[in-house]
């Protein structure tokens, strides 16, 4: 029986699936057909597809039933599956191997389970990992391929930040980058703005105070094929002023709790026009005004300040939310 589908070509196939699969419109009770050089992605709601991508009828297979970890609990337990690492937060000891039991024994394609075992510390952001199964002794548990928007990201959650919530905001942002631009991301992690932005044709910098990561972004370049396209720098961001002052088109400030603090180095880094994204977590009251009046207090009157989006990208905790200032620098002559 015909099933409205996204058809696609194939190259963009993985994007797009990514993409229908945020807005939670894959029908997943049947499955993705290839078909000359197409994917044809069957949807639950057609009407609410985007605009800019193709529904056609389809007679695509049924799939058959998979086990979730919800099927064998008998409850939906939380958690976040990266790459082949399924990641939970539970701090019930026996729940949380109850859950890692369930998730083992599931269909999902799995190849170990960790559970946070603090809080993300310091300045690098990483936190520590309890491992609950590892099905592969001769790979780290903690090490894994997570892909969004057509990009691969090795990672190693132990040893960097990472987070694969924000794949939509990250593309939000990567989506505005044009070909031939200056991008800085000034708090890099593994690449996740810095190698898509670099495929979307910029000239990126990108730096973080965490050896290791850097060493994954670098992988990342490689892995993507933009390792032309981008430069790196280990140590705090602070120290490339004078590198690159007057450099930047666009600027990701992707430290919550912390960026806006950081607002006089993205003011050296702007060149004549210069976008920055600058990541804040504050409470729901006001979450914009602390990093507006952190970029207009840094550009004096140097610059002239434009706010272009205010954005909530996630609530944090309770009235608290992760938002992103978008704001343009122009240099007042
Ligand atoms: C919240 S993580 C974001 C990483 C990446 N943008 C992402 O989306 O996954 C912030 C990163 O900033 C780095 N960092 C913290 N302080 C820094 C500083 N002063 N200069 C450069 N990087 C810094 C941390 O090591 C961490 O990798």
């Amino acid at each position: 029986m015909d099933r409205p589908c996204v058809v696609v070509a194939r190259e963009s196939g993985e994007a797009t699936r990514q993409r229908l699969a945020e807005a939670d419109l894959i029908d997943r009770e049947f499955g993705i057909e290839v078909a000359d050089g197409n994917l044809y992605i069957p949807v639950t709601d057609p009407d609410a597809v985007p605009e800019d991508l193709l529904v056609t009828p389809r007679d695509v297979p049924a799939r058959t039933p998979q086990r979730t970890p919800a099927d064998l609990l008998g409850y939906e337990p939380t958690y976040e599956r990266l790459g082949d690492v399924v990641l939970v937060d539970e701090d019930d000891p026996e729940r949380a191997d109850e859950i890692a039991e369930a998730v083992v024994e599931s269909d999902i394609p799995v190849r170990s389970v960790l559970n946070r075992d603090s809080k993300v510390k310091g300045e690098t952001r990483v936190r520590d990992w309890e491992v609950l199964a590892d099905e592969d002794g001769d790979r780290s548990p903690t090490e894994t391929v997570h892909r969004e928007y057509g990009h691969e990201f090795l990672v190693d959650v132990d040893e960097v930040y990472f987070s694969p919530r924000l794949a939509t905001e990250r593309n939000r942002v990567v989506e505005q980058v044009a070909p031939g631009e200056h991008a800085l991301d000034m708090f890099a992690g593994v690449g996740p703005y810095a190698v898509p932005m670099a495929s979307a044709g910029a000239e990126v910098v990108a730096c973080d105070i965490n050896p290791d990561a850097i060493a994954y972004l670098e992988e990342n370049a490689e892995r993507n094929g933009v390792a032309d396209r981008i430069t790196t720098r280990v140590g705090d961001v602070r120290a490339l002023t004078d590198e690159y002052a007057d450099w930047a088109d666009r600027l990701v400030m992707n430290l919550p709790h912390t960026a806006a603090e950081f607002a006089d180095a993205a003011v050296a880094f702007a060149g004549e026009s210069c976008v920055v994204h600058l990541y804040d977590i504050q409470h729901e009251d006001d979450p914009f005004e602390r990093a507006t009046t952190a970029l207009e207090d840094a550009a004096g009157d140097e610059y002239a300040v434009t706010v272009l989006e205010e954005r909530v990208v996630r609530s944090y905790a309770p009235h608290e939310l992760n938002v992103c200032l978008d704001a343009r620098l122009d240099r007042i002559d």
